[in-house]
């Protein structure tokens, strides 16, 4: 009894030490900072350039010229995008566009609605609905589905409404860096001629296929596969509020309304196995071996786009960790900063709550050519955007590994187990609904569901009895489910993701109903 109460008081006045020696260390290095002859710069007109206006470079200028900031949006071609991608915005990703006052953008591009998704498994269908009542959710929980060009449009025209943004056609070529600060970028303007722009902030938003991420770390994206879609038109899918997911082979196939006639119609290939398109095998291989796999009351849609020649193009499907940079004056944002698999539709949400983060850590700032203190900014941001971004990164690449079809039966019983999971109604498909809309971004949750099905899995692979075969591909199948979650939770890091603390302060900053 004795040692344990010496152990015990050893272990409080432990860690009563280490509380005072934490706190005073913090104070000493805030003195510090405020203390420091920081560099104030005075780069004439421009408080940030921003490198791309696409979905988030569009959004952040906005975001950033309603604080009153002078903005400059530098984008290679300002015509109508024409891409698969960013066609699908959930309903986490419409409350954080709502927050930020571009809700509109949603309206007058024919923009549909969606409510969730009917699941397609070998003959059997089911139905998966974002939960209406999640207390936790302060919005309509419904998402929209769209032509990404006329979206990305409506939002530059929204930045560009505003007096203080310019918004000018050019290709930037490079960043103007001095002694590890970033000055500004070198161009080519619509005129050809090479100039440049100086800000005391720049953020790089360049997308997926970034050139200038390569000068701000050393971050590689890795290709996972390839999304192969094109467009049915004038039609309309039996109950177009559900986006129809078929888990089909080799991986999964889509179908969504993306505006009032024109069907969206998209499937996964892996990349050691891509017909061409430009010969005519692509068309080929849609005919003989997608299409047999399409619901046979969804597949006159699906083929109604081949047969009509719509064009077909494909996309890579990439995942890259967020890296931050040691450049100063710099801001990685967007597909150029982070990237999962585009399974779950999220990236767009993913960016715009990292611009409501950014936002609101920049708002106190008055002046952006204090790089030290735009530094500060970048590490909180990175930290307090980890329960939305590791909840959708984790998932969007776990789900995607679990819709590729296999012949292994422990790989084919977790897909089997998804399929059961999302379908069996209640709480089980309302909580993964939430988690996929963006309604509950707490990792927690998505740890608990991952295990859920991986444990329901097992039961289905040892009914009705346990052999000793089954059992063997039980455990494979647990080794397959850790495996697929834990280099994900590493890559995120577990502490910052399984700490609760960091989701509810997330939740109650970014996530409630109030706006910002
Ligand atoms: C196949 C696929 C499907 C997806 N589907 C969805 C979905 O349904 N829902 C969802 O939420 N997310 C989806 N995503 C992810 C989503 O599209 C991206 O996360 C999002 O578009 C990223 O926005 P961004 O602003 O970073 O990049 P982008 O929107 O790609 O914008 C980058 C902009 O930078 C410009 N640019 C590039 N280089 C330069 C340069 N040197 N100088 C000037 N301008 C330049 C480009 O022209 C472009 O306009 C999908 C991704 C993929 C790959």
């Amino acid at each position: 009894m004795a040692f344990t109460n010496v152990c015990l008081w050893t272990l409080l006045a432990f860690m009563l030490t280490w509380t005072v020696f934490y706190v005073t260390n913090r104070g000493k290095k805030a003195t510090q900072l405020a203390d420091a002859v920081v560099e104030e710069r005075e780069d004439g007109a421009t408080d940030v350039i921003i490198v791309g206006a696409g979905v988030g470079g569009s959004a952040l200028a906005y975001a950033l010229a309603k604080d009153g900031r002078r903005v400059h949006v530098i984008e290679r071609d300002l015509r109508e995008p024409e891409r698969i991608m960013g066609e699908f915005m959930q309903p986490g990703g419409r409350l954080m566009l709502s927050k930020l006052g571009l809700e509109d953008c949603l309206e007058g591009i024919d923009a549909q609605k969606a409510t969730g998704m009917t699941v397609y498994k070998d003959g059997k269908e089911a139905v998966a609905s974002f939960p209406v009542d999640n207390n936790n959710f302060p919005f309509d929980p419904s998402a929209r589905s769209f032509h990404n060009g006329r979206f990305v449009q409506r939002l530059r025209q929204k930045a560009s409404s505003l007096p203080n943004v310019r918004l000018e056609e050019g290709t930037v070529k490079s960043l103007i860096e001095e002694k590890g600060v970033i000055k500004g970028v070198t161009y080519k303007n619509s005129a050809g001629e090479e100039t440049t722009a100086l800000a005391p902030l720049t953020v790089v938003c360049d997308g997926c296929y970034s050139n200038l991420r390569r000068s701000l770390n050393d971050n590689n994206a890795e290709v996972l596969s390839y999304q192969v879609g094109f467009i049915s038109k004038n039609c309309q899918l039996e109950e177009p509020e559900k986006l129809k997911l078929i888990m089909s082979k080799p991986s999964f196939t889509m179908l969504y309304q993306i505006s009032s006639t024109d069907v969206r119609c998209v499937f996964e290939v892996l990349p050691n196995n891509i017909p061409s398109i430009s010969n005519g095998e692509m068309a080929t291989f849609v005919k003989n071996t997608i299409a047999p796999q399409v619901p046979l009351k969804l597949r006159k849609i699906f083929l109604k786009g081949i047969d009509e020649g719509e064009h077909i193009k494909a996309m890579p499907t990439k995942k890259m960790t967020a890296t931050l940079s040691e450049k100063k004056g710099v801001i990685l944002l967007g597909d150029a900063f982070n990237m999962r698999h585009p399974a779950i539709a999220s990236g767009m949400m993913v960016l715009l709550s990292d611009i409501l983060i950014l936002r609101r850590l920049l708002q106190p700032l008055s002046n952006l050519g204090n790089a030290q203190k735009i530094s500060q900014v970048i590490k909180s941001f990175y930290d307090i955007r980890k329960p939305m971004s590791a909840t959708v990164n984790t998932l969007g690449n776990a789900f995607s590994q679990v819709l590729v079809a296999s012949t292994d039966e422990a790989k084919e019983a977790m897909r089997q187990g998804c399929y059961d999971y999302l379908s069996s109604g209640g709480f089980r498909t309302s909580g993964m609904m939430a988690l996929l809309g963006g309604m509950n971004p707490r990792p927690i949750s998505l740890i608990y569901h991952l295990c859920a099905i991986t444990l329901s899995s097992i039961g289905h692979l040892l009914s009705p009895f346990p052999s000793p075969l089954r059992i063997w591909h039980s455990l494979r199948l647990f080794g397959l489910a850790m495996k697929m979650l834990v280099p994900h939770l590493k890559a995120e890091g577990v502490s910052q993701m399984l700490f609760p603390v960091n989701a509810a302060a997330y939740s109650k900053s970014y996530m409630a109903a109030t706006a910002l």
